[in-house]
């Protein structure tokens, strides 16, 4: 009787926040380690599918770093990673494309339909949803992006489905390019106003000194990522994933969340308690 009186005082309390966020879109990127599991990746489906089905406008951007080399390695293509990004000829844009819209993409909407709901999974290249032009010639077709159409992915929010995107640009001329999905997802937010980001990793969020426990932040701002930065308190992929962030909230972008994905039911635990669970960034502290 107490564990039901529980889940019942557990539902009433969240109420408030599942009022919250109603109508508002939540965009959460999914990526890079967090990927690898099964039993995480199913957490966090049941996760999304719930924010949906409470009436937020849930938008899933996902990478996929492990599958883009586990096809490279099947075709026996070297890569290398310079300054976080992979070099990228174009071959390996096309196979970065395939394992990302391909197998990652519709492993998504499959694994989502299986628990219950609806997805539509769709590439940055579909309907020029990310347009893009090579960012530096030495990293041969990663892109720079240079506008999100929203259109695509507010027609599919009006439907019972959830949009679920893989990331990767194109231009006029119909290059195809690798973009950063930390990057994409970020501008995706911007572009959509929304009012929730979430980057789902595998670290519980932003340490001023990293790995020690006691220094995990629950809040911090722009300013202080920088001073952290300067410092060398940041660093590895932690840094593209800030930057990602400090870009798109010059755009617009209010708030941005460091999400640990590992942890069960996080996605829940963030938006519907009073602590949240990460790092919440902020531009800057308005106290
Ligand atoms: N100050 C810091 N706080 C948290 N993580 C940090 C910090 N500095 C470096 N990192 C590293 O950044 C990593 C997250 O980036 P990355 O591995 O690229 O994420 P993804 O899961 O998206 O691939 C963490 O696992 C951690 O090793
Ligand atoms: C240019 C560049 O480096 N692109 C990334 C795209 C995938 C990605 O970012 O996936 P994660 O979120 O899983 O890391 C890559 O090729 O690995």
């Amino acid at each position: 009787m107490t564990a039901i009186r529980d889940t019942a005082q557990i539902l009433t309390e969240s109420l408030p926040y599942m009022l919250k966020y109603r109508d508002q879109t939540v965009v959460i990127k999914y990526g890079g380690n967090a990927m690898t599991d099964d039993s995480v990746k199913s957490s966090i489906l049941s996760d999304v599918l719930l924010l949906k089905t409470i009436g937020i406008k849930v938008v899933l951007v996902h990478g996929g770093g492990p599958a883009i080399n586990e096809l490279l390695d099947k075709y026996a293509v070297k890569s290398e990673f310079i300054d976080g990004l992979r070099y990228t000829d174009e071959n390996t844009a096309h196979l970065a494309l395939t394992a990302l819209a391909g197998k990652v993409n519709k492993s998504l909407v499959q694994d989502i339909i299986k628990l219950g709901g609806n997805a539509i999974g769709v590439s940055g290249i579909d309907g020029k949803m990310i347009e893009a032009e090579q960012l530096n010639p030495k990293l041969g077709y990663v892109g720079e992006i240079t506008h999100i159409n929203t259109e695509m992915i507010d027609r599919i929010l009006t439907t019972d489905a959830i949009p679920v995107i893989a990331t990767a640009g194109i231009d006029d001329a119909g290059n195809i390019y690798n973009v950063n999905a930390d990057t994409a997802a970020s501008r995706i937010a911007g572009a959509l106003h929304a009012e929730r980001f979430i980057l789902l990793s595998d670290v519980r969020g932003l340490y001023s000194n990293f790995p020690v426990e006691t220094s995990f932040l629950h809040e911090t701002t722009l300013s202080e990522i920088d001073n952290l930065i300067k410092k060398d308190k940041i660093t590895g992929g932690m840094i593209p994933k800030l930057e990602a962030i400090k870009f798109a909230m010059q755009e617009g972008l209010e708030q941005a969340v460091l999400l640990d994905g590992r942890v069960p039911n996080a996605l829940l635990l963030e938006l519907f308690t009073p602590e949240g669970q990460g790092t919440l960034i902020k531009k800057e502290n308005l106290e």
